[in-house]
């Protein structure tokens, strides 16, 4: 018998790795009017929008009843033209149909709709699918096509993120990084890679380059090689909150930061040992599709997850993780410290302070 998900992990790490092909492919040619800023001030490019128009259509030809929760909709290639973005559409279009049109590999079926280019009103309406509300029963997909859209454009991490979601519960995660080095001690070697975690199943790693996954668990990291993950975004995440808790942890190591969930995947393959995330204000509610895949990927590398008071992540809430405050992933020894260490500075009542 196949194991549970056997398909649904075949169909996305497919989606996945046309979608690592494509932003690659974009990235030295991006110019200023593929990049538009959002309401909330954070940029998206025609790579964000290309990318979620290829998995969703996978995803859509596989899994038709399911419903999808993605960053991106397509509300401004729909709206008619101007000069600042001439040619968005387009552009987006052709990336897509160029990520989709190669003929499916042995691991593939035509089915998936790979193999065929689509019309641009296919491709608007594939990306469209991801605006379900969420929800706390029944079958979803979570969907950041590029997480670290900031780390993108200068050239640093981000990760294509995918995850399925099953009454609340992540059952499995894919998240393709390419430029996250296959061997962090070098740094400057092969970059690119894909992992994914089966609830129950365990978590893989493998290079983008080659086919075969290898089990990923996380390994002990003696006290002394401590260093805390956290975003290079001071906005996302408050630097001056996680500088106070190395100081209570003893870390002496200055912080890892990158971008994206390429922090999770650090973190399950024994960098860091930390990877903790502090809100800057109050106000912002944490988006499922940042952390579903890489949750299920810290859990089944052996690690654990929670908020930053010790509460489980509800993905059963909407497209946000709702009342949860912060994020701490860890093994299992730091991260019950890490939660006493959170819970001592709160008590002191700094925690405001020092999170502004
Ligand atoms: N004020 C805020 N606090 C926390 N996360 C935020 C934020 N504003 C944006 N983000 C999220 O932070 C993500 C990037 O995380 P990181 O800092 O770890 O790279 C962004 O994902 P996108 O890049 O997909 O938009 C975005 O969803
Ligand atoms: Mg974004
Ligand atoms: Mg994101
Ligand atoms: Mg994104």
């Amino acid at each position: 018998m196949a194991a549970a998900f056997a398909l649904e992990k075949q169909v996305a790490i497919s989606a996945v790795l046309r979608a690592c092909r494509l932003t690659s492919s974009v990235f030295n040619k991006l110019v200023t009017a593929e990049t538009v800023t959002k309401n909330d001030k954070s940029p998206v490019t025609v790579a964000d929008y290309a990318a979620q128009a290829v998995i969703n259509t996978l995803l859509s030809r596989a899994f038709p009843q399911d419903p999808i929760v993605g960053e991106e909709d397509a509300k401004v290639l729909r709206a008619p033209e101007t000069e600042e973005h001439r040619g968005l559409r387009a552009h987006v279009v052709a990336l897509a149909n160029d990520a989709l049109s190669p003929p499916p590999t042995a691991d593939e079926r035509a089915e998936w709709g790979v193999g065929a280019s689509r019309t641009a009103d296919e491709l608007l309406d594939a990306i469209d699918r991801g605006m379900y509300e969420g929800g706390s029963t029944g079958r979803m997909w979570a969907l950041d096509p590029i997480d670290g859209t900031k780390g993108f454009l200068r050239g640093g991490q981000y990760a294509v993120c995918l995850a399925l979601i099953v009454d609340s519960v992540v059952e499995l995660g894919v998240m393709g990084c390419p430029n996250l080095p296959v061997d962090f001690l070098k740094p400057d070697g092969e970059k690119g890679c894909l992992f994914v975690a089966v609830r129950g199943q365990g978590a893989a790693t493998r290079s983008l380059s080659s086919p075969t996954l290898h089990a990923l668990t996380l390994p002990p990291v003696p006290a002394s090689s401590y260093q805390l993950l956290e975003s290079l975004e001071a906005a996302h995440s408050s630097h001056s909150f996680s500088a106070l808790f190395s100081q209570k942890l003893g870390i002496t190591r200055p912080p890892l930061r990158m971008d994206s969930q390429a922090k999770y995947c650090a973190l399950a393959r024994g960098e860091g040992a930390i990877y903790l995330r502090m809100p800057t204000g109050v106000g912002y509610r944490e988006k499922i599709w940042d952390h579903a895949s890489g949750s299920v990927l810290v859990t089944e590398a052996g690690g654990v997850i929670t908020d930053s008071r010790g509460l489980p992540l509800n993905f059963g809430l909407g497209r946000t993780l709702g009342e949860n405050f912060g994020i701490v992933a860890a093994n299992k020894q730091v991260h019950a410290r890490a939660i006493e260490i959170h819970l001592g500075i709160t008590l002191q009542g700094i925690e405001q302070d020092v999170i502004m």
